[in-house]
């Protein structure tokens, strides 16, 4: 069976060699993805100890036994890159790669370097030697208190923390992989620190000089990148990028650093132009729209991935960058997304993720940041799933290390080697309001979660006799167990009502209820709906327009819900909700103490939004909103206004669109009026207002509606908040993803 099997397998990976697979229409996709399930089939038939996959034990590693090693040679797909060096960055991400169907988009094929393949004991060798060389190079990382000097040319002196940070990114660009993440809490000023470095290797740019082939090492097999820049590429969410530019103007020396914003429709697309940039800013949607993915190309018969068509389309990847920073990198945070494909394939000496929250939802956020920095062998997902992210205590033990090598964070409420608070902020308090619904709004509410929970019934029923894959979203909170549920089978006519997307609105609507029963006339807002990981179709939209009836043209003062009768002015929007009433007793109280107050009012809902702007106009009160429809040149001046004393007295920010970069620190009451499943976007949102440059005290106040749904969400978001302090406070635990058992308590089932 070895002899057998090894001899299919270099069958395979020579014939694979000789034909121009491209030239197949599926660009022969299928056929990797068959040769791909014959070598595993094979593999399994050779009856292979795996070298403790589990790793429940330290348990010596077996000896190797796998079919298909039987030579030194490990099998290439294609010929290795000419300038493969060593260690672990040059193995980079085209190191141990079996398919990644998850990373590279549903079926892409990654090229070269050993295969899982060669054996289980080869893959086991390079975790380790990757595993020991993290080791090795943490043994000549800076000490905690070792600190770097603020380059020539910076106008605004750097905080010592931050000193200290730049301390440790000079470390890690000298390191493989070069570039990490940093992640230090919101507010503690990321931006000027990576401006920083950006500026201190310029200025040491002709040493750098020597080091000029180390750059080599970096391009994959594919790139004909024609310009090596000096430059640093930002991508960040399209509200920041005058954020990164006015930041460079404001604390950096007149004509030390050119910056370029690579954004709008006159946008210079001139590759050699660009490159000679020293600061290139552009957003995670235009790379998405300039950089097709190799799904995407994958249907464009005879395209070529990675060189040609695309690469002459964007200049972006026609260069190798200096270094590349993704700005609020959990952006990049689902690998299947176009975005994280498309930060992937661009070519860099150094990669930085910079986020306050890098993991929000699971550890697969880690692992897509792994990937953007190529941290090979860990940018396989086979092997980050099977060797790291297994809930096993060597898995933990190793994300542990990768966590201490190649991120750093600092908390806003940790004090600096000297005992001293990292940056001086006034005091922060955390007010929630545990609010009762009113009778109206809880017999609405107790119709709507009747509802739900027959929908939830039926919808277990269904999966006794198999499920429904439907319903599946990549990035569905409950994308577990929308995976439970999925079955072979398709589902019958009749269950189609229960698809976990059905059931995820249905709780979403319960949500809404608990803020504004006005909310339940609008349908979802499908840019809301992707936030919550949902894309509903037509039939799914319809089935959870839970008050279709208000569509009938004819005004009526009586509303008929799941068979009972409400009245209509229950839903209008100029009543008052419990929530609605409550702020309102707040920004009156804020107003009465004194005029220099502001407040944040934040929701996910744009519609929220527009029902407390009424209601702020009934009273008087002054109020300004972003949301997703305001441009980041809009943003940026309705920002200085409510940050100077002349501004209106309130700020209204949607979630997504707010959430992230904007400082909003002329406001020091922040109002989050609902729940999102999602504690990192909350925690974005608070940290607006709670950052270097606050001069009052803040309050943050949560509105909780008392024994409803929002209750258990307040539970999930603190196991989800356990997850992430876990990884990164290095402690290695992991916690497991929700489950059905979640959706059963929220539910009350
Ligand atoms: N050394 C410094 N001296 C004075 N002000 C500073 C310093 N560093 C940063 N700031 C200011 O602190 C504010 C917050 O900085 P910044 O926006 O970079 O935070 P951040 O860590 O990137 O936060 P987020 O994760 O929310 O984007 C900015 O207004 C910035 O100008």
């Amino acid at each position: 069976l070895e002899a057998g099997g090894h001899l299919t397998g270099s069958v395979f990976q020579s014939t694979l060699r000789s034909v121009d697979i491209q030239a197949l229409p599926d660009k022969g996709q299928k056929l990797l993805q068959q040769i791909q399930e014959l070598e595993e089939a094979l593999g399994a038939l050779a009856l292979t100890a795996e070298p403790d996959t589990n790793e429940k034990s330290n348990a010596p590693v077996p000896q190797q036994r796998h079919s298909t090693k039987s030579t030194t040679e490990p099998p290439h797909l294609v010929p290795p890159r000419p300038l493969q060096g060593q260690g672990l960055q040059p193995l980079g991400s085209q190191g141990l790669k079996a398919a990644c169907p998850v990373a590279a988009g549903g079926s892409s094929w990654c090229y070269g370097g050993p295969t899982k393949q060669d054996g289980p004991h080869a893959m086991w060798e390079i975790i380790s030697k990757a595993i020991d060389e993290l080791h090795a190079s943490l043994e000549s990382r800076p000490g905690e208190t070792a600190v770097a000097e603020d380059p020539a040319g910076l106008k605004l002196p750097l905080l010592l923390h931050q000193k200290q940070a730049l301390a440790w990114l000079l470390w890690r660009e000298s390191q493989k992989p070069h570039g990490g993440i940093l992640a230090d809490d919101m507010g503690l000023g990321k931006t000027l620190t990576m401006i920083a470095l950006i500026l201190t290797q310029k200025n040491q740019e002709k040493n750098k000089q020597e080091d000029k082939n180390t750059a080599l090492t970096w391009l994959s097999r594919d790139d004909s990148c024609e310009f090596t820049s000096h430059g640093t590429l930002i991508i960040c969410p399209a509200s920041l990028i005058h954020h990164w530019k006015n930041e460079v103007m404001k604390c950096v020396s007149h004509n030390t650093l050119r910056v370029y914003l690579y954004h709008g429709p006159n946008r210079d697309q001139r590759a050699k132009a660009l490159s000679t940039y020293d600061v290139v800013i552009t957003t995670y949607n235009l790379l998405a729209k300039e950089i097709p993915t190799q799904k995407e190309e994958g249907v464009v018969p005879g395209a070529n991935p990675g060189v040609g068509k695309d690469s002459a389309k964007t200049p972006l990847l026609r260069i190798v960058w200096a270094r590349i920073i993704l700005d609020e990198a959990h952006c990049v945070r689902n690998p299947r997304v176009q975005t994280s494909m498309a930060v992937c394939r661009l070519q860099a000496q150094a990669r930085w993720a910079v986020t306050g929250t890098p993991i929000q939802n699971t550890l697969l956020d880690m692992y897509s940041l792994l990937k953007f920095l190529r941290c090979s062998p860990f940018d396989d997902f086979r092997l980050w799933k099977s060797q790291v992210d297994n809930g096993s205590k060597k898995g933990g033990e190793r994300l542990s290390i990768l966590t201490k090598s190649l991120l750093l964070r600092r908390t806003k409420d940790q004090l600096d080697s000297t005992g001293q608070p990292l940056v001086m902020l006034p005091q922060r308090k955390f007010q929630v309001h545990h609010l009762k619904l009113s009778e109206d709004e809880e017999n609405v509410y107790s119709v709507l979660l009747a509802r739900s929970r027959s929908a939830l019934r039926s919808y277990l029923k269904g999966r006794e006799g198999g499920g429904s894959q439907s319903g599946r979203s990549p990035d569905n909170p409950f994308s577990k167990v929308a995976q439970e549920f999925a079955g072979p089978r398709m589902v019958a006519d009749s269950q189609r009502s229960s698809t976990p997307h059905v059931l995820l609105t249905q709780l979403l609507r319960l949500r809404q209820c608990c803020c504004h029963l006005s909310l339940l006339k609008s349908a979802l807002d499908p840019a809301e709906l992707k936030s919550e990981g949902l894309a509903l179709s037509l039939e799914e939209q319809l089935s959870v327009m839970t008050l279709s009836e208000l569509c009938d043209t004819e005004p009526s003062p009586l509303i008929s819900l799941n068979g009972e009768q409400f009245k209509a002015e229950l839903f209008e929007n100029t009543r008052a909700s419990s929530k609605i009433s409550s702020l309102l007793v707040e920004l009156e109280a804020i107003r009465g103490n004194s005029a220099s107050q502001k407040s944040v009012v934040v929701s996910q809902w744009t519609s929220m939004l527009q029902v407390v702007a009424g209601h702020l106009r009934k009273h008087g009160l002054t109020y300004a909103t972003i949301d997703g429809s305001v441009s980041p040149k809009q943003r940026m001046d309705l920002v200085e206004a409510f940050n100077s004393s002349r501004g209106p007295q309130v700020m209204l920010i949607s979630l997504s669109a707010g959430g992230v970069g904007l400082n909003l620190t002329g406001g020091n009451h922040l109002f989050l009026l609902d729940m999102h499943w999602n504690p990192s976007l909350e925690d974005q949102a608070c940290d607006r207002i709670y950052r270097v440059g606050q001069q009052k005290d803040v309050v943050v106040h949560k509105f909780i509606c008392e024994g409803t749904v929002e209750e258990k969400i307040l539970h999930l978001q603190e196991k989800k908040k356990t997850l992430a302090k876990q990884v990164l406070s290095g402690s290695g635990k992991t916690v497991k993803k929700l489950t059905l058992a979640d959706l059963k308590v929220l539910f009350g089932i």
